[in-house]
């Protein structure tokens, strides 16, 4: 188990993260979501032992995890950062690359074990191409592929997906977190795509001023949304009466309250969101059909979360 407790630190006089504390299990996917700049790289930073905190430690099993006044090398043998920059050899190819830190003694398992990570990453037809001449997401699929070569225990991850096009990432995401879980690696992300949480993540946690401002399931959180924040990363949403409603939530009715004024429709593919003006407050909602501007509607809110 990976165990934070009240965890404090600032890279100058503004605390950046303050009395963070928290618990992963052997095996879990964990997610850190929050707004850009709330710290969740740094957090990553710090549970790889990037540098020493101002209060708090951090445990995998029983070894602490220390920053560089107790340490020459950063970063212990049994976990992986995979960071936003990855830091690859330009000049070498992707499969030798992937090999870098796999031992030449046993040259067929060292291969067998290359092409196997390859396929994790679905970069087969690039294995002999230098890393030089890879675009971004390529890239980035080689540095998470490296990073997973000699099995961590744990896998940080920041943004692992950011580069990459979404026509390979639904597959590619797929690929990784099954294999992270058969193999019962510990990973955890750091993400401002749901995509990533929904359907993989274990726990989550929202990073918001400096703490956690909440933890749970994903479906915890995506079904009580307690904070705007929270239901920003899952979707768009409204605040009607004070609560939060999903766009998802508001259905077309003949007769209700809520009477509304149709501003614009927007296609989504198998649906559109619809804008209108709610007593002079602009609301979201889905509808399988476009909608005139300036037509009268009945709103009503379902609970079908
Ligand atoms: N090396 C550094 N020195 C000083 N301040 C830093 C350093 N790295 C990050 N910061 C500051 O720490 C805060 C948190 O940054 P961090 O990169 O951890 O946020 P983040 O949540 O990962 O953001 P993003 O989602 O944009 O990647 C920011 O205000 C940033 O400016």
């Amino acid at each position: 188990m990976l165990q934070v407790n009240n965890l404090t630190f600032q890279y100058k006089k503004q605390p950046i993260l303050k009395d963070i504390s928290f618990s992963v299990k052997t095996g879990e996917h964990f997610s850190i979501i929050g707004e850009s700049g709330s710290g969740k790289s740094t957090l990553l930073k710090l549970l790889y032992g990037t540098y020493d905190l101002n209060e708090g430690n951090i445990f995998w099993k029983d070894n602490e995890i220390l920053g560089p006044k107790h340490n020459l090398i950063i970063g212990p043998e049994y976990m992986k950062y995979v960071a936003q920059e990855f830091d690859l050899m330009p000049f070498i190819t992707v499969a030798e690359n992937i090999g870098a830190y796999l031992s030449n003694f046993y040259p067929e398992e060292k291969q067998a074990r290359t092409n196997e990570l390859l396929e994790v990453v679905e970069l087969q037809a690039y294995a002999h191409i230098k890393v030089k001449e890879l675009s971004g997401g390529q890239k980035q699929r080689v540095a998470i592929a490296r990073a997973i070569a000699k099995q961590p225990e744990v896998l940080l991850l920041d943004e692992p997906f950011s580069h990459i096009d979404n026509f390979k990432k639904q597959s590619l995401r797929r690929s990784l977190f099954k294999y992270l879980k058969e193999k019962k690696i510990t990973c955890i992300v750091a993400t401002h795509d749901k995509d990533d949480v929904l359907s993989f993540s274990d726990h989550m946690m929202v990073l918001h001023d400096a703490k956690i401002m909440i933890k749970g399931t994903p479906q915890q959180l995506y079904k009580n949304p307690e904070d705007k924040l929270i239901a920003s990363f899952f979707g768009e949403f409204n605040v009607i009466n004070g609560g939060i409603i999903y766009a998802n939530q508001l259905k077309i009715v003949d007769t209700s309250n809520l009477k509304a004024v149709v501003k614009k429709s927007y296609y989504k593919g198998y649906y559109y969101l619809i804008e209108a003006d709610l007593d002079g407050n602009n609301v979201f909602f889905e509808h399988k059909k476009v909608l005139k501007k300036g037509l009268p509607i009945c709103l009503s809110i379902y609970n079908n979360l």
